[in-house]
């Protein structure tokens, strides 16, 4: 037997030493219902809290947004995790750069927040299909957010992936999560299956233990169907809502317990072709006091909103589709680019009053530049490079197939097919029961026709010679994120009709124009010597260098139509100058080579160009132009300060 090892001192201090640090046994966040307070320890905690997105910010600017947070006051941090972002097929994770999750919860930790979580599956957030995995709808019957067997067995498999990861970044073990959301605004959803939300509750409790404090958010006209014996109910307003009398409405459900308004809505979403919204300094601060006040512990929605990157942006329908445009500012304290905003500074003065808030200095604004005017050169138009951006081949079909049916779930399919006979007079061209989700760039023989929009254009005159080919490139512009009644697929759900005659026998060219631009290799060395289009989908790029460390920037397209932009292979989102308010896109410093790197950026316009393809970078945003303005900015490059914007009518 071998010789008992003699215990060297230092292991027999264990036990007092463990006395000395916090255990996981001694940690706990709880509700204390007799005081209607949180107990953080034992202590009485009231969280002032703050939603940041980590899906919407690059990785390297997590630890500077979550700095900026505690500096304003917050000691918690609130966020989604989206579904479809971690799991892109059904079985493959993905967890990795700026979907490291669990990274983003250790630099919550270096700045020293705790963590509200809220891992849905369904997130709302004006995220693509509410971070809802778009390959659920390859089962075109499933009734999501039910308790429909196909999506309960694709939550489960999800969530017996996910959830075990978080357990040792529950506070009581150890990590910052204090609290956990169970599904979103449950009660705003058509279903009200207290079958689902309790078959989520028992999952999550079985999968996190019973400590953990779960929690269910709603409006207040949801917290009927939104909240669940066992799981503590909470509500979402904002400044001009009636806070007393939703509280009120609240202690209906808590009637003992800390206050909590889980989404207190500093600002607001925008929709492309809508106004940019806005919410005053004076009533969100004031909401804030008043809600500190009551002891009531707050979550601010958002504190930091950041950008709805590639085709991540989601959409409502609201009387029509309306896709949520790439900006998600917010209006919020700070700002798309990381910058504080007056918003903040006078939250942060309230805030004060009811705790104590780090001291020391705030960060500046980061470093503006601005670059340009740049001459864009054409690459060639899109179906140019339809082998490169469907080297697999088309689908062929009799009608035309959805973008589920063929497992693409973003971006662009292209449908082919060829014109019967002759059709020598302007004939109307349209897809029955609104079935174009949602516009249709339409071409025959490569030249270009014109747009069919969801809810907004309904037909097109076509002519064309017998055999013509008939081209519809198909633009998926976000799954509905809120206010669906039914799965919203995207794709030709309906088969074109010319004139009296039902167009059939189609070719679908899934397009993965991502992979396409990646490539380094000049696009123009590849396009074919087919005739250049005037108009319509074409791709335009050029190459920059950046003298000096150069900063964050702000994409400007004056003249330029609707489209998406790549830098330096990063998909930076949609641009839709003509429809605004959006008529800038954020370019985030880290995304681009400085000190004389080569920068490349690609537009695939998918309309019209000005005459003169040219873009420019600017140093502040614009956010709330509609289409009836241009802004000209003088054509300086890098100058210190931005001259006062004209704004020009026309265009
Ligand atoms: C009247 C509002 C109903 C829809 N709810 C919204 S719109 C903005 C926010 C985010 O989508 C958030 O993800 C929702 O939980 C609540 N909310």
């Amino acid at each position: 037997m071998a010789p008992r090892k003699r215990l060297c001192l230092p292991v027999l201090l264990l036990p007092l030493l463990s006395l000395l640090l916090p255990q996981a046994d001694n940690r706990s966040f709880i509700v204390d219902r007799i005081n209607d307070r949180f107990l953080l320890d034992g202590a009485p905690f009231r969280y002032v809290s703050g939603s940041l997105h980590y899906f919407r910010v690059p990785r390297v600017l997590w630890a500077d947004r979550l700095f900026k947070m505690r500096m304003s006051g917050l000691n918690t941090v609130q966020f989604y995790v989206p579904w479809n972002y971690h799991e892109p097929e059904p079985g493959v994770y993905n967890f990795n750069g700026s979907r490291d999750l669990f990274a983003f919860l250790k630099e919550a930790s270096l700045a020293n927040l705790l963590v509200i979580l809220r891992p849905g599956p369904y997130i709302c957030a004006e995220w693509e299909m509410g971070g809802l995995p778009a390959w659920l709808l390859q089962k075109p019957e499933i009734n999501l957010r039910t308790s429909d067997p196909d999506f309960l067995a694709a939550v489960d498999s999800w969530f017996t992936v996910l959830l075990p990861k978080l357990y040792p970044w529950l506070y009581h073990n150890g990590g910052n999560i204090i609290s956990i959301q169970v599904e979103n605004e449950y009660g705003s959803y058509r279903a009200c299956d207290v079958n689902y939300m309790k078959h989520l509750a028992g999952l999550f409790r079985a999968l996190l233990g019973d400590r953990i404090l779960l929690f269910t958010t709603d409006g207040p006209e949801g917290l009927r169907c939104g909240s669940l014996q066992g799981l503590y109910t909470t509500v979402d307003f904002g400044p001009a809502d009636n806070m007393t009398k939703i509280f009120a409405l609240l202690r209906n459900y808590e009637p003992h317990g800390p206050l909590v308004n889980s989404e207190y809505y500093t600002g607001w979403l925008d929709y492309w072709g809508q106004n940019h919204s806005t919410r005053s300094v004076l009533a969100v601060t004031r909401g804030l006091e008043n809600m500190l006040k009551l002891g009531a512990s707050v979550n601010m929605y958002m504190f930091h909103g950041g950008t709805n990157f590639g085709y991540w942006n989601g959409a409502d329908e609201k009387g029509r589709f309306l896709p949520i445009t790439t900006s998600y500012d917010y209006d919020a304290p700070i700002s798309e680019a990381g910058d504080l905003t007056p918003k903040l500074f006078a939250l942060r003065n309230v805030i004060s009053e009811f705790q104590e808030i780090p001291l020391g200095p705030l960060p500046p604004p980061s470093p503006k530049m601005m670059l340009g005017p740049l001459t864009l050169h054409l690459d060639g138009d899109l179906l140019a490079f339809l082998d490169f951006l469907c080297p697999q081949g088309p689908i062929h079909s009799i009608l035309p197939l959805s973008f589920e049916a063929v497992k693409q779930d973003h971006g662009f399919m292209l449908y082919r097919t060829f014109l019967p006979h002759p059709i020598p007079e302007p004939t109307q061209f349209w897809v029955p029961n609104n079935g174009v989700h949602d516009r249709a760039y339409v071409m025959v023989d490569g030249v270009f026709h014109g747009v069919l929009e969801r809810n907004m254009k309904h037909q097109l005159f076509l002519t064309g010679k017998g055999g013509a080919k008939l081209d519809i490139l198909l633009e998926n512009m976000g799954r509905l994120s809120f206010g669906s009644n039914s799965s919203d697929f995207k794709g030709l759900l309906e088969p074109p009709v010319l004139g009296q005659m039902v167009l059939t026998q189609w070719l679908m060219f899934p397009l993965n124009v991502d992979k396409l631009v990646k490539w380094w290799f000049p696009l123009h060395l590849m396009k074919s010597t087919r005739p250049q289009a005037p108009s319509g989908p074409t791709f335009y790029s050029t190459t920059f260098p950046i003298f000096g460390e150069g900063g964050d920037t702000f994409l400007f397209l004056p003249g330029w139509t609707k489209g998406q932009v790549w830098i330096n292979g990063f998909n930076l989102g949609r641009y839709w100058t003509k429809r605004g308010p959006q008529q800038t896109l954020y370019v985030p410093r880290p995304l681009l080579f400085s000190r004389g790197g080569l920068n490349k950026i690609t537009l695939l316009e998918l309309e019209s160009v000005p005459l003169q393809p040219q873009i420019q970078f600017v140093d502040r945003p614009i956010l709330n132009s509609t289409s009836h303005k241009t802004f000209v900015y003088s054509l300086s490059v890098e100058t210190s300060s931005a001259p006062e914007p004209m704004e020009l009518s026309g265009h």
